[in-house]
């Protein structure tokens, strides 16, 4: 029997017992590369308008739909269609269709180049609304959480700052539609790592997620109502040598009643400014863990290289 579970913590306490936070944290990120976070000040409401304006997206007809899907973009931007997205080393796509929303940049950023301007469904203005306002809460919440991390490898609290305060992050709406065909080959979400930094995920609608241990099973993750599941994506397993591992997690398909329901998800991933040398950070390094990527890479290409890989390219 497994009786292990996913971390819950209160990232209130990066406030006022943060010695001791920052090692409970880090502590959960070395175990399971997962922990849930309560106590993040995102309100309900925001999160519930957010879900009902995706929600109501996705109950267009695809001919609309489609008309937001942006041709050689890699899916950065607006719709992506069910079964586009495919795991890497999967071959089978995914059961599921999402929405994305980049960072809103001023006029004339120099930063328009790699950060593409959003689309926004006229059909549907709230997902304007309340996506724009959701992004820019989650970016808050996972550089306070960035800050927790920094502090427990040793670096100063707000050394990620100036390299994510123009990060190409993504909000993802997903919708998962009922599985209808009985023992489809495809999954909802194959198997994966995420690419970037951390990732923070909005309460689903629906169990599913599972993530694999270190003891390689499958552990269900089921998080507290109120928390938001923050992960280690690839981009920071390979900044810390994989102090942080970026775990591996899926969306397993649901049986009996809950298979004629649709699954709703908002994860936002949180990636670096797309000029970041990702290069192994020195503090992770020393004869018991040799630098596994003596090649850095910037945070631009190291996207691109895995947009390919997963068919969104
Ligand atoms: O829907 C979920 O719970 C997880 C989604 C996910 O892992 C992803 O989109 O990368
Ligand atoms: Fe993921």
């Amino acid at each position: 029997m497994n009786a292990r579970s996913v971390p819950v913590l209160d990232i209130g306490r990066l406030e006022h017992d943060r010695e001791r936070f920052v090692a409970e944290l880090g502590g959960a990120y070395r175990e399971y590369g997962f922990c849930c976070l309560q106590g993040h000040g995102i309100p309900d409401a925001l999160i519930d308008e957010a879900y009902a304006a995706f929600r109501t997206f996705f109950e267009l007809p695809e001919a609309i739909k489609l008309r937001y899907r942006v041709a050689g973009g890699g899916g950065a931007r607006g719709y992506t269609p069910y079964k586009t997205e495919t795991a890497r080393h999967a071959q089978h796509a995914d059961l599921k269709e999402f929405w994305h929303i980049g960072r809103e940049l001023p006029p004339g950023s120099p930063y328009g180049e790699k950060l593409p301007p959003n689309l926004w469904p006229a059909e549907v203005p709230a997902v304007r609304s309340t996506g724009h306002a959701l992004y820019q809460a989650l970016d808050g919440l996972g550089r306070r959480v960035l800050k927790a991390l920094a502090l427990h490898l040793e670096l100063t609290a707000d050394w990620f700052e100036p390299r994510v305060d123009h990060g190409n992050s993504i909000l993802r709406a997903l919708h998962y539609p009922p599985v209808s065909e009985t023992d489809p080959p495809n999954v909802r979400a194959g198997a994966h790592e995420d690419i970037n930094l951390i990732t923070l995920l909005v309460g689903a609608s629906d169990a599913g997620l599972e993530i694999l241990t270190r003891e390689g099973d499958w552990l269900a993750v089921a998080p507290p109502a109120d928390a938001i599941v923050v992960n280690i994506g690839d981009m920071l397993q390979r900044l810390s040598n994989h102090v942080f591992p970026s775990t591996t997690h899926r969306v397993v398909n649901p049986v009996g009643e809950a298979a004629r329901r649709s699954r709703y998800s908002v994860p936002f991933f949180l990636h670096p400014n797309p000029e970041l040398l990702i290069e192994t950070l020195p503090q992770c390094v020393d004869a018991a863990h040799p630098n596994r990527y003596p090649r850095p890479i910037t945070a631009d290409d190291y996207l691109m290289q895995r947009l390919r890989e997963i068919r969104l390219l």
